[in-house]
């Protein structure tokens, strides 16, 4: 099975050296639309039935591996089948963009507990949705007190209901000292202070990774691709891959992306034959 071709310089002499050290390697991937695909319900959405095998096949292999997702921790555990997986005995995952930690190892999740901005934007989000709507099918997503999400992508305008939501859902962010990370067909409001490029970068210094590989398919990845292009500049060489091919993936990301590979499918598969090249 082929390693596809990075489309970059960088991107395929990234490649080259994790595959020439690949025990100094640190692979990170983001969840929904990379490793799991998109569905019209949150909740239902699950991990390809590929992903946990090719990650467990990968990691040994690595000097680290993580999930860094918008979701809660336990979530992308759960949904993902991560937990008690052998291979995947030192995964880490990275939720509500870094501020939750699971590891493998321990089974335990660090979190540093709900946020009263969140709390108090959530009790006003029904009245404001009425207000504005009424809108059928928008869905506030509860995120353990750390964040509340608006998805509108099962309304019968999910573009438009979004867009009607960016400004008053920027207010109600703004008066509680929160944030607004857009996504797809989502808006959700959660506190300042880190994203998962944050995030990326203090694991890689943790792991004291020599080259990386982030996958993600959604704005929020951005930041991740910024400190894989930031840290170059280190010395450490890293692959920004994109999981697109659908019409709503945003085009930002393939654009800044050194690969991109069709969905989580694609990622499954570059996973596959990346643990078949380092066998
Ligand atoms: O960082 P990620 O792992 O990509 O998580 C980002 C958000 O993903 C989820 O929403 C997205 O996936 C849903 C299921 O496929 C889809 O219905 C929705 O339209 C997408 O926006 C999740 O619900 C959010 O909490 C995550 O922040």
């Amino acid at each position: 099975m082929a390693i596809p071709t990075p489309q970059t310089a960088v991107g395929k002499a990234a490649l080259e050296a994790i595959l020439a050290r690949p025990e100094k390697a640190v692979l990170a991937l983001d969840f929904d639309g990379t490793l799991a695909p998109i569905v019209p319900d949150p909740e239902q959405a699950r991990a390809d039935p590929g992903a946990a095998p090719a990650l467990a096949a990968l990691a040994p292999r690595l000097a680290a591996a993580a999930i860094i997702t918008g979701r809660p921790a336990e979530v992308a555990v759960r949904y993902g089948g991560f937990d008690g997986v052998e291979g995947l005995e030192h995964l880490t995952v990275l939720g509500q963009y870094g501020a939750e930690r699971w590891d493998a190892r321990t089974g335990e999740v660090h979190s540093p507990g709900p946020h009263e901005g969140v709390t108090a934007a959530r009790t006003e989000l029904p009245a404001l949705l009425e207000r504005l709507g009424p809108w059928e099918g928008t869905w506030i997503e509860e995120k353990g007190g750390r964040a509340v999400a608006v998805h509108t992508r099962r309304t019968n305008d999910p573009d438009g209901i979004l867009e009607a939501l960016r400004q008053p859902l920027a207010d109600l962010a703004a008066a509680h000292g929160l944030v607004v990370e857009p996504g797809r067909y989502v808006l959700e409001l959660r506190p300042p202070g880190i994203d998962k490029g944050v995030a990326l970068e203090a694991f890689l210094r943790e792991k004291g990774a020599e080259s990386v590989l982030y996958a993600g398919d959604d704005l929020g990845d951005l930041a991740a691709f910024a400190t894989v292009t930031r840290l170059r500049k280190e010395g450490i060489p890293g692959l920004c891959v994109a999981a697109a091919g659908t019409a709503e993936a945003p085009p930002e990301l393939a654009a800044a992306a050194d690969l991109t590979v069709p969905g989580p499918a694609g990622v499954v598969a570059l996973l596959a034959s990346l643990a078949a090249a380092m066998r």
